[in-house]
């Protein structure tokens, strides 16, 4: 079963990832991510949800045209964990 995050390794995690917000509710972490078009939108989406699928950690999400709005909790943990975390970090390296 895996944990969430104790406050110490969530300042940490946070730390690193600026462009990223903590949310309540669900207890996670939050970026909107904004593209030329849907069709940007939707091709950085696949690309998401092959690394999410390969991760098997997948986020929860919404897509209007041009913006996709993204929050990653998990739910086996009921709060943030390091799977969060980890994969943030592999979203954010598909934007570099
Ligand atoms: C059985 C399967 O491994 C689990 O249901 C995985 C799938 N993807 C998941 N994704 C997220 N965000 N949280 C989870 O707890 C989770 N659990």
């Amino acid at each position: 079963m895996i944990a969430t995050l104790t406050q110490e390794q969530r300042a940490a995690a946070l730390a690193e990832l600026p462009e990223w917000t903590v949310v309540a509710e669900p207890d996670g972490i939050s970026r909107r991510f904004v593209f030329s078009d849907f069709v940007a939108a939707f091709g950085f989406m696949t690309r998401v949800a092959i690394l999410a699928e390969k991760a098997d950690h997948h986020p929860e999400w919404s897509n209007v045209y041009n913006r996709v709005d993204i929050v990653l909790t998990t739910h086996d943990a009921g709060g943030l964990s390091q799977r969060d975390v980890d994969l943030a970090h592999a979203i954010n390296s598909l934007l570099e």
